[in-house]
């Protein structure tokens, strides 16, 4: 039922008094206290639904032979406790702008106020962080907490993603379905089958290494990973067993029957499951948001875990070291995973060929991924021992935390020093600051600039990468398809090629080109376990930008200041043709097929969201490499972070005899022999 008109009128104001602001605070109170009971007598009630599911053995717990997406992609126990708190918020929020006629887009400066009422929902009220240590600590807290000394849950690990605008779903909370002109928007997999159509060998990008698009998913796994809804028990939602017809979380995707591929199995359905909803950081009430898992900065959380427990897991406890695996014929792997958490295709049952455990948990997705984390994880206890060989009082403890240090800081230089320039090219990198200094200290710290991901650069911009995957890694002397070594660690533990030949065939091959283009192992048999049941990635990109609201294309253009055609007109065309209205353009789809910025690899409006993104995590990061103050590197260990590249920490690290210098680069490609790569230079940490 609505509120008297006057209360109406009152939060349709724009500028309030003290007095009137009470009285918005005592009217949202008053709402608050009639909804609460019947917001939890619904969600009892959706419960009781979801275990229905799981009880008829729809929803399932590690399900290993599936169709459903993404068997790896686990959500975390603090993830699902943050989402039933979003729930309450969620359905909160709808009863107050319901009941003062409130639009879904101003729902967050109208309903902005404190409201102590809530501060029993408000996860982000628990447990805060103790940071008196951290105003002078030399090293980050596991989880991110405490880097802004003022905010201190900025870019911690579980708390929301920022956005730069905001969001625009249907009825408040849905998925957007709707065109701005009325009736439906043009189906994902429709989209996806028809404009993102399968990259072809002579797509290939003239310049960039296949390790570039690794690089690209490594760092992505550092700052941000999604939180998916589950079922019961934390049980993998099938969206799909009913048809089309599940409600909310499912949002599962429609295969038209006419589809090029996927109607000879006469599949109509594809799953997909909705991200969790979180509270906002301050607890308001307002849009719905997602939330990150991992650290946003930085920092090597994919690497070390982005909490304490998943921190803890890895570490060895002796020498500041990580926990390895492998067995006496491939020794110095990840450490195994025998509970199979993220549902591998393990070979055989061959009990020695596990797959593997890491600071983020996706890193068993496919070979190359898991290569990059082996690398890293034997730098770290590489450096942990050259540490420690010449600093005989070190404990454990200083050991693990210096190594982390300096590893969080080798990959900052490489992603501004590397992989950024080739992305963004000299222009953008010039306009947001984002090279490093080749001496001296950067002064550029800003604790105003919150370094949180933001939604559109997750969930669409950074998304890009996805189109440089090739169908196969280059593995010996052939190469092998995706579909067979997705979530498959099998080639890893070969003792003729492993994570050597793997990683030398990411330097040895090249990149596809950023375009609307993906390749047909990630469009027709992503994760794939049974012909014609495997997923599609543009879709899924597609689909998961209208579960989060992300803005239209023409939007994020206008706030980046992009002007005129940014697209080849061929390509513009194509896109327009599926669409009623150019306005209501996925910003995924035409933000990857946007003509490249100039010596970039990306369209102007992605290199804006990106750059962005990138300031924010360098002005934003107390912890950036190059800050001076009381957790700075000195001088002369900062020049020695400098030296690094991603070609000597592979050469420092694998048996590979010699390396593209530039890793990420194949033009003008001058070649790095690994016997003369020298050592970080410990004496500076004495
Ligand atoms: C073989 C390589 C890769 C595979 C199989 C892969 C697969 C996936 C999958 C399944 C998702 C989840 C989609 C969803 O449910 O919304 C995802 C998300 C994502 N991917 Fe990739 N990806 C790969 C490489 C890359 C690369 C090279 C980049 C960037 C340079 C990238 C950036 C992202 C980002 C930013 C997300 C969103 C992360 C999040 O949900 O928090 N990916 N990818
Ligand atoms: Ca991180």
């Amino acid at each position: 039922k609505q509120r008297p008109i006057e209360d109406i009128k009152l939060f349709q104001k724009v500028k309030v008094t003290p007095a009137e602001q009470k009285k918005k605070d005592d009217i949202l109170k008053e709402i608050m206290s009639e909804s609460l009971p019947v917001v939890e007598a619904a969600i009892q009630a959706a419960e009781a639904e979801e275990k229905k599911f799981f009880d008829q053995g729809i929803d399932r717990v590690g399900v290993r032979n599936t169709t459903a997406f993404g068997p790896h992609m686990i959500t975390k126990q603090r993830a699902i406790e943050i989402g039933a708190f979003g729930k309450r918020f969620g359905r909160l929020t709808k009863s107050a702008a319901e009941t003062l006629n409130i639009s879904a887009g101003t729902i967050d400066q109208q309903l902005s106020s404190q409201l102590s009422i809530l501060d029993p929902f408000c996860p982000f009220l628990f447990n805060r962080p103790d940071c008196g240590q951290a105003a002078t600590s030399r090293y980050r807290t596991i989880d991110g907490s405490c880097n802004n000394l003022n905010k201190t849950l900025w870019g911690q690990s579980f708390t929301p993603f920022e956005r730069m605008m905001p969001a625009m779903y249907d009825n408040v909370d849905q998925p957007r379905e709707t065109s701005t002109s009325g009736g439906l928007l043009p189906l994902a997999r429709k989209i996806s089958s028809q404009f993102h159509q399968p990259s072809l060998l002579s797509h290939l990008m003239p310049d960039l290494s296949h390790m570039a698009m690794e690089f690209g998913q490594f760092l992505s796994h550092d700052i941000q990973r999604n939180a998916l809804s589950t079922g019961y028990l934390g049980s993998t939602i099938e969206c799909c067993f009913f048809g089309l017809q599940r409600g909310d979380p499912c949002f599962p995707m429609e295969i038209p029957t006419d589809d090029p591929y996927y109607s000879q199995f006469g599949r109509t359905c594809m799953n997909f499951v909705r991200a969790i909803s979180t509270p906002k950081l301050d607890c308001t009430l307002g849009q719905r948001q997602q939330l990150n898992q991992n650290t946003h900065y930085i920092d090597g959380s994919q690497i070390y875990g982005s909490d304490a427990q998943t921190s803890y897991s890895l570490r060895e406890f002796v020498a500041g070291k990580l926990q390895t695996g492998g067995d006496p014929n491939i020794p110095n792997l990840l450490p195994k995973d025998p509970f199979n958490r993220n549902n591998c295709m393990l070979p055989n049952n061959d009990p020695n060929v596990q797959c593997f455990r890491a600071g983020d948990d996706r890193v068993n997705q496919q070979p190359a991924l898991i290569s990059l984390h082996t690398i890293f994880m034997r730098e770290h206890n590489r450096i942990a021992a050259g540490l420690a060989a010449l600093n005989n009082g070190w404990s454990d403890q200083v050991l693990y935390d210096e190594a982390r240090k300096i590893v969080g800081a080798m990959l900052q230089h490489i992603t501004y020093n590397e992989y950024l320039p080739e992305i963004l090219g000299p222009a953008t990198m010039n306009s947001y600051g984002l090279k490093p200094l080749t001496n001296g200290y950067f002064n550029g710290y800003d604790n105003t600039l919150n370094a949180a991901i933001k939604n559109e650069f997750s969930t669409a911009a950074f998304r890009f990468g996805h189109s440089m995957i090739h169908d196969s890694l280059k593995y010996n002397n052939g190469a092998r398809n995706l579909t067979d070594v997705f979530l498959n660690p099998a080639i890893v533990y070969d003792t003729a090629g492993g994570v050597d030949s793997i990683t030398k065939g990411l330097t040895d091959s090249y990149s596809q080109k950023v375009d609307e283009r993906l390749s047909e192992q990630l469009t027709s048999h992503l994760f794939e376990r049974q012909p014609g049941f495997g997923d599609d990635l543009a879709a899924t990109n597609i689909q998961r930008g209208r579960d989060h609201g992300i803005p239209f294309y023409q939007l994020m253009k206008d706030t980046c200041n992009v002007r005129g055609l940014a697209h080849d007109q061929t390509v513009w065309t194509a896109l327009n043709a599926l669409y009623q209205n150019s306005s209501d353009i996925d910003l995924f789809s035409a933000g990857v097929s946007e003509t490249p910025v100039h010596g970039g690899k990306i369209g102007p409006t992605f290199a804006c969201i990106i750059a962005k993104q990138f300031e924010a995590l360098k002005k934003g990061d107390r912890y950036y490499y190059e800050n001076s103050g009381s957790q700075a590197f000195t001088l002369a260990q900062l020049d020695e972070i400098r030296q690094t590249t991603l070609a000597k920490v592979i050469c420092r690290n694998t048996g590979i005899a010699s390396i593209l210098s530039r890793a990420l680069v194949k033009s003008g490609a001058n070649v790095l022999n690994c016997s003369s790569v020298s050592d970080i230079a410990y004496n500076k940490w004495l």
